[in-house]
């Protein structure tokens, strides 16, 4: 307790054993300047074998180095937060909390099933939180009728699955998690109503299936709710009028649950779409439900999740508000981000998307350098942050004093009244999409919306509880691992082209520290170059017998070494520290090869074109389920290709062209020639660099030659990875 009696609502914790970690980082540093040293000193003269070949690893290396940097800026400053809710409770009454709006986002019926997204629609509906404070709103951006149908089943089992969450204190609260989770309660009471439940469930998800499937709801479930008329004039997911239904009216006293106590809002909306009219995705569908929402609710906080990750943690409502209403440093918090975490990760995680250094270390980073990232889901945020609020110490908020939204009209009025808060042409002329909530032309919409939030001199808080507060779903095959990763290069690149970019606009508006973590990411993109770099050049030089490294006897190979094992022995550290497995830290090392060489390539170029104007924007969403078998490999951890694809050409490619080098030639030499012990004394870390390429590589091999299964690389990609790959090897043999 402070000499004033302020008790404070959370607690930021400093991490401990800094100064070791900064000396460790000191040392590796030192390393890095004497292997650029190095470089610099031997580049080959004008004639010399391998002259730009050196000149190449010396850029390349120097770029590694300055990633290198930006890397160590998440690690310095570590922070960790727990919160108070118990004192929260303690100090405010629930009428003085603020009206919570939650978003969830979906956008494809197909690959985000109805089912899967009213999941996550009850476990928000069902928090921890006086009901008459929390709305929640649906952005359907396919305008699906499904979907639509899927959520009114979904409000009337909410009338028996919110009084059963209360009675039992059901965690988590999303149906499906919650009945896999349970087997048989062992009170027989309660055994009776979890059957009854889970049989409402069960046949509800049926209907919901059924007409998934029939891809349409049936003339009788249609004829029982007036919404469904409002498809009569739809024409396609591209072309349909603003749908917006509200499926609870929590202001009017009728809507109760079974046990007769008030329901939370939930509204459908579909915004408006026109083919003519660009509709700027996520952030377009962000945009259009602040404004509704302000008309229905207003809810001072914003919350918003992406459709598959529902809220493992019905108090996090309350964790989130003990940031923003801690009377001495709540003022200064803009969003409050959560850690992104994933339900469907295999042991091993094969495609390393469980993120979890990003998660356990990183972020931890950026919230002692002034705050994290807003990632796009599992986020609160202020309302009026949102909207373009610059930070004012003077401005002190007051939660409960609510703006009450007009209510006098009947729901239907109102309705086709605020329709046209969601229509295509509302925003013309406005600054929304600019200085009015999310940014528009950028597929990281989050965090150039959360940087800008910052430079405007707010923090954000990041907030990573042991037991995980949101779940969401991970990509499971290799194809949408790349294309998300491309989609995020991108937009991070585009950030740093753009108006806010973390390299010039930030400059003095966040923390340099913070800067450099930006950077970090929107330097993904062009990383591509020097990884491409490093693992073609070295090996074909291998071929031509010229050494690139130093040599192990002398004294420049320390430095070599000592950055080398001590990088990875400590990456490798850190991911078994935030609850890794070895295999897993191997795989994310080839995941790392990959999105480097392939992704980050193809989003370079794709927003390189974008910002000359010659490429239009896209999204492309991530899906959320796939085929049985597919399932079946991901949960035996086997790699899935299928499909060729362009970003295949070039991993197979390399892949094989490693093993050219490696074996074609190395093998040869050394068990050939007499000269072989010499040559591997000369060319060690050249060897060792191409050896690692094909350990790495065994699972692309398995799946390029021998694998018979759906999910092997198609043939015709065999074919052509070694047919690049030797006239590569050719070329470059003879031409040079
Ligand atoms: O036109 C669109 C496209 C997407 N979405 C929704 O956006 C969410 C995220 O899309 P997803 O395909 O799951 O992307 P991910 O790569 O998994 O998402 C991460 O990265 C995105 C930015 O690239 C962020 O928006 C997300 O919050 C973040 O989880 C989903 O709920 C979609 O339904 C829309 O509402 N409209
Ligand atoms: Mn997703």
């Amino acid at each position: 307790m402070g000499s004033d009696g302020y008790v404070p609502l959370f607690e930021t914790k400093k991490v401990k054993g800094s100064v070791i970690y900064k000396l460790f980082a000191v040392s590796i540093f030192v390393g890095i300047c004497l292997i650029l040293v190095y470089r610099y000193i031997h580049i080959p003269r004008e004639g010399e074998g391998g002259r730009w070949a050196w000149v190449g690893l010396f850029v390349a290396e120097l770029w590694f180095s300055l990633f290198w940097v930006c890397t160590q800026a998440v690690r310095w400053n570590r922070v960790y937060r727990c919160t108070f809710k118990d004192r929260l409770s303690q100090r405010y009454d629930e009428v003085e909390f603020p009206r919570v709006d939650v978003f969830v986002c979906t956008a494809d019926p197909t690959i985000e099933p109805p089912i899967l997204v009213i999941n996550t629609v009850l476990s928000v509906l069902a928090y921890d939180y006086p009901a008459e404070k929390l709305s929640v709103y649906l952005s359907d951006d396919a305008g699906s009728n499904i979907t639509f149908y899927a959520l009114l089943e979904a409000s009337h089992f909410a009338k028996e699955w919110i009084p059963y969450c209360k009675k039992f204190r059901v965690e988590p609260r999303s149906p499906e998690a919650y009945f896999l989770s349970i087997s048989d309660p062992n009170d027989v009471n309660e055994a009776k109503e979890f059957e009854a439940i889970k049989k409402l469930y069960e046949d509800m998800e049926n209907r919901i299936k059924r007409a998934t499937k029939i891809g349409r709801p049936t003339e009788e479930q249609r004829s029982k709710h007036k919404g469904f008329s409002q498809w009569d004039s739809y024409s396609s997911i591209r072309d349909h009028d603003t749908i917006l239904q509200i499926l609870i009216d929590g202001r009017d006293g009728k809507a109760r649950d079974i046990e007769g106590c008030s329901l939370p809002t939930l509204v459908y909306l579909a915004r408006e779409k026109k083919p003519q009219h660009p509709h700027n995705f996520k952030a377009g569908a962000m945009n259009a439900l602040i404004r509704v929402s302000g008309k229905i609710s207003n809810g001072k906080i914003i919350h918003n999740v992406d459709c598959d990750m529902y809220s493992n943690n019905s108090k996090s409502v309350r964790d989130a508000l003990c940031f923003f209403m801690d009377e001495e440093k709540g003022q200064e918090v803009a969003f409050v981000q959560f850690s992104e975490s994933f339900q469907n990760v295999t042991k091993n995680e094969i495609y390393g998307s469980s993120f979890r250094v990003a998660i356990e270390v990183e972020f931890h980073g950026m919230d002692g350098n002034g705050g994290p990232q807003y990632i796009g889901t599992g986020c609160f945020h202020r309302r009026d942050t949102l909207c373009g609020r610059k930070f004012d110490k003077e401005c002190t908020s007051t939660w409960y004093k609510e703006n009450d939204p007009e209510s006098e009209e009947s729901l239907h009025e109102l309705e086709a009244k605020w329709k046209v808060l969601a229509s295509c042409t509302y925003e013309e002329n406005t600054q929304w999409g600019n200085e009015i909530g999310l940014k528009y032309g950028c597929s990281v919409e989050d965090v150039i919306t959360g940087l800008s939030i910052q430079c405007k001199g707010w923090k954000s808080v990041y907030f990573n509880p042991e037991r995980k507060a949101f779940l969401g779903l991970a990509p499971i095959t290799m194809p949408q691992t790349l294309v998300q990763h491309k989609r995020w290069s991108e937009g991070n690149f585009l950030i740093l082209l753009s108006k806010y970019s973390p390299a010039w606009y930030a400059l003095g508006k966040i923390s340099f520290a913070l800067q450099l973590g930006y950077l970090k990411y929107s330097l993904w993109a062009p990383s591509c170059f020097a990884a491409l770099y490093y693992c073609i050049i070295p090996s074909l030089y291998l071929l031509k017998d010229v050494s690139l490294f130093p040599q192990y006897w002398s004294l420049w190979f320390i430095p070599f070494a000592y950055v080398i094992s001590a990088k990875y022995s400590y990456s490798l550290v850190e991911f078994l520290w935030s609850g890794g497995t070895i295999l897993g830290w191997w795989n994310e090392q080839r995941i790392w090869l990959y999105t480097r060489t392939s992704s980050y390539l193809f989003g370079f170029i794709d927003a390189i074109l974008k910002s000359a104007g010659f490429n239009d924007e896209a999204f492309v969403i991530t899906a959320k389920v796939a085929e049985e078998d597919v399932s079946e490999r991901y949960q035996k951890e086997t790699l899935e290709f299928g499909a060729s694809s362009p970003m295949f050409t070039i991993i197979t490619t390399l892949a094989v062209l490693n093993f050219f080098c490696f074996f074609g030639l190395v093998v040869m030499k050394i068990t050939m020639d007499a000269a072989g012990v010499r040559y591997l004394d000369r060319m060690a870390l050249q060897i060792l660099l191409c050896v690692v390429m094909v350990l790495i590589n065994w699972p692309l091999y398995q799946a390029l030659f021998f694998r018979q299964d759906k999910g092997k690389m198609p043939g015709s990609l065999t074919l052509q990875s070694i047919g690049f790959a030797l006239l590569a090897c050719a070329c470059f043999v003879y031409l040079q």
